[in-house]
């Protein structure tokens, strides 16, 4: 099974609202799940510069998460707006003690004039998504921000990246998504259940 474009905004549609069918209980149990598995994989290990999300429209919480970060001494980055009519982003640095604030999706973020980092000195990109399949081929937002800051990593593979782990709930995981000429894979995604190398890390 393959996704067509109308296919892709129905599983949009579906994902959204099984996502937001879960309760509290669910959600909880697969923020901490999802932390102690970024925790024992050593993604979060001591001083590592890890890119997170926080979470809007019923996105798995990375509160847990941001949490054993901290204790980690990890150096924690948050995507900030920074031309949504453009769909463009940066990666800025997340300070507990300076307020976030929303963005104009309504989603909190840092101060836009936060340090922000290049894409290529962070160790970790934690993405949240809507589909992902086996390959790695990620359904996100629909506005391709992520799409658009990753996708100088589709070239020059001598080069150093991060690595790309989406967040998921493991209903979110498919069959086979039809990959965009503009998606850039993922390494790996982690659900409550576990964490899954993509096909592009298998040897
Ligand atoms: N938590 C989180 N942060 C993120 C993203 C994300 O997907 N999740 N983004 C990843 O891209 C960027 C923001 N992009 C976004 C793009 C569209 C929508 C969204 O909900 N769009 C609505 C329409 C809202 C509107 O136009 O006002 C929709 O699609 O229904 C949200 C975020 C950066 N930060
Ligand atoms: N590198 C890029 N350069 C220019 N346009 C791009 C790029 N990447 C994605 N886009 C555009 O962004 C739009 C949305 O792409 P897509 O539906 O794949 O987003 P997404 O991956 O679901 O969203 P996101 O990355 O924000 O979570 C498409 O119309 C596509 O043309």
């Amino acid at each position: 099974m393959t996704t067509s474009i109308p296919e892709r905004e129905r599983l949009r549609r579906e994902m959204r609202r099984r996502r937001s069918d879960l309760s509290q209980r669910e959600r909880m149990a697969a923020a901490h799940a999802i932390a102690q598995s970024l925790y024992r994989l050593r993604v979060l290990r001591r001083g590592a510069h890890v890119a997170a999300y926080i979470a809007h429209r019923g996105e798995v919480d990375l509160g847990p998460t941001l949490a054993r970060a901290r204790s980690q001494r990890c150096n924690v980055y948050l995507p900030s707006v920074t031309r949504a009519d453009a769909g463009l982003m940066r990666f800025v640095r997340f300070d507990d003690r300076r307020a976030l604030r929303r963005n104009r999706f309504g989603i909190l973020e840092p101060h836009r004039d936060a340090m922000s980092t290049p894409v290529r000195r962070l160790d970790v990109i934690l993405l949240p998504l809507v589909a992902v399949d086996a390959r790695g081929w990620r359904l996100g937002s629909g506005a391709g921000f992520y799409d658009r800051s990753l996708a100088h990593l589709r070239y020059g593979r001598r080069w150093r990246r991060p690595r790309l782990i989406g967040v998921a709930y493991e209903f979110q995981r498919v069959a086979q998504l039809e990959p965009q000429p503009w998606d850039v894979p993922l390494d790996a995604v982690v659900t409550e259940r576990g964490f899954y190398p993509t096909a592009r890390l298998r040897p």
